[in-house]
């Protein structure tokens, strides 16, 4: 990997403002997934080393909360500056330890970036209220206080922003935070926070862990210093770590898994819903917790819509994410092709049709076919589980009602779409989805401004928006009397 600054590829984990190894000197090691090459080593941190970093963002917690949000917005600008200017090594080593195309890591750490820029201007807004009395000798306040000490678990689907979206507005509302990446993934963090502390986060604040996750994620949850998770991942996991952080009661906030429903009504602008469809579904080779999951396309305009499609899903160009035409990468290991392979032969099994690849690619490892299968039913596996790879499932409907009942038949409730030319369909059909974020004629609706997070078994919390900032701090009400 040629990088302009080799100083942002740490293979080191970072805590109290040091670069170090774990205890016993254990590492993990990294691979690419394009031809699962070796790209670094990290440490794999023990307890010990977990309770010295939650020690350390303790330790370090009251100067920084000291500082005015202001202030703290201040670095956080020389951070957000630092990614800009290093966004082509950072693309790097995303696409590198990923798989991405490198255009989509170019955009993702844009997409990060604009966490921090979004949250450095949030810094001074953590506003709070006067609320007129209700007796005459007493005045009534509510102020907002940084939680304290909090903790992060992420994902390997988006190495950069996943970390960003978490660690901006902590470090924006005052608090200290100790960060957990995935071990396929853990290069970009460790770069994040490389440039963090250039920019002059100071020792203690941000602190990143490599190694086991239970083991790590244990230490995290039990730990009483710490008031507060943040976890990006599967509902599975989600469930797990809410039960080990109830001991201590913690302020959760949880990114889980997905299963949008994509539906394209007889009177969509069937162009405009074909592009919807591919840049939902085919966005980082369908491994993005929003991707289109389950696609119901009305019965009327079903196989004009269907060739439209097939025309589409046959140009996608599968291979390196270094080559420039390419635009579907590698999944991110041989145990998600195992998956992706398993829900499309079960598909086929129980009745689906392939109408563009259906297996696994010619390139081997851990390349799959982009596919198209039509004849979906709700009995399939794949409709009710995150197919997490690039495979469009597509089933017919006839009417509205019909529609919204198999949309909402699932117990994730993170996004959903639809495609329609009637205004009074959009918002009928938005207040009837049980999901927490509804693209309307739109395939791709994420933003650092808009609340992002899911309802039911999705989560909980909002990530981005003027919500944000919320999620990491806490309401104080002052009574004072005396009047
Ligand atoms: N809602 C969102 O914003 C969002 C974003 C990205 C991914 N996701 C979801 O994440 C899933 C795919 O990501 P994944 O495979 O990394 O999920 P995962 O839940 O397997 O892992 C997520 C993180 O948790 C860690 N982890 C695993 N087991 C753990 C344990 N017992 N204790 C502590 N940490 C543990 C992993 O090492 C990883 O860092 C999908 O379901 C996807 O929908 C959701
Ligand atoms: O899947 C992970 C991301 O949250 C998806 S998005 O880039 O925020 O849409």
């Amino acid at each position: 990997m040629k990088l302009n600054d080799p100083e942002l590829f740490r293979q080191q984990s970072y805590i109290d403002g040091q670069w170090c190894d774990a205890d016993d000197g254990s590492v993990l090691a990294v691979t690419n997934p394009f031809d699962e090459s070796a790209v670094g080593t990290c440490p794999s941190l023990g307890a010990v080393e977990v309770r010295r970093a939650v020690a350390a963002a303790e330790r370090s917690g009251e100067a920084w909360r000291r500082k005015t949000g202001k202030a703290r917005g201040e670095i956080l600008r020389r951070w957000y500056e630092l990614v800009k200017e290093n966004i082509n090594d950072l693309a790097l080593i995303l696409t590198t330890e990923q798989g991405k195309p490198f255009a989509e890591a170019h955009g993702e750490i844009l997409y990060a970036a604009s966490y921090i820029e979004w949250f450095l201007e949030e810094a001074k807004r953590s506003y709070g209220d006067v609320i007129p009395q209700t007796q005459s000798d007493k005045r009534l306040f509510v102020i907002r206080q940084p939680i304290g000490v909090c903790a992060a678990i992420t994902s390997w689907n988006f190495p950069s922003a996943l970390i960003t979206r978490k660690v901006a507005p902590a470090l924006a509302a005052g608090c200290t935070i100790v960060v957990r990446p995935p071990n396929e993934t853990p290069h970009s963090a460790l770069a994040l926070a490389e440039l963090a502390e250039r920019a002059g986060v100071p020792a203690g604040v941000f602190n990143v862990l490599t190694g086991d996750p239970v083991i790590i994620g244990k230490e995290l949850t039990a730990s009483p210093v710490v008031r507060k998770l943040t976890f990006t991942g599967s509902t599975a996991v989600g469930r797990l770590l809410m039960e080990q952080s109830a001991p201590t009661v913690k302020k959760l906030s949880l990114e889980l898994g997905g299963n949008a429903p994509f539906i394209v009504f007889d009177d969509a602008e069937l162009d405009a819903a074909v592009e919807g469809l591919i840049q939902s579904k085919f966005r980082n080779s369908g491994q993005t917790c929003v991707c289109a999951n389950r696609v119901f396309v009305h019965e009327a305009i079903f196989d004009d819509y269907v060739n439209k499609l097939t025309a589409k899903v046959s140009r996608l160009k599968v291979g390196s994410g270094l080559e420039k035409e390419v635009n579907q990468g590698p999944l991110i290991n041989s145990r998600a092709v195992d998956k992706v392979d398993r829900l499309v032969q079960d598909a086929v099994a129980h009745g689906a049709k392939v109408i563009v690849g259906g297996k696994r690619h010619a390139h081997g490892g851990n390349f799959y076919e982009p596919t198209l299968l039509t004849g979906v039913t709700e009995s399939m596996q794949l409709a009710n589980e995150e197919i997490f790879g690039p495979v469009l499932a597509i089933a017919k409907f006839s009417s509205e009602d019909e529609v919204l009942r198999l949309a909402n038949e699932c117990e994730a409730g993170l996004s959903a779409y639809f495609y329609t030319e009637s205004a009074s369909r959009i918002w009928r059909v938005t207040e009837a989805l049980e999901y927490g974020i509804v693209g309307a004629n739109a395939g791709v609706v994420s933003s650092e401004v808009a609340p992002f997070g899911g309802i039911k078994q999705s989560g909980i919390g909002r990530e981005g928006s003027k919500y944000g900032l919320d999620e990491f701090m806490e309401l104080k009400y002052m009574c004072q009397g005396g009047f």
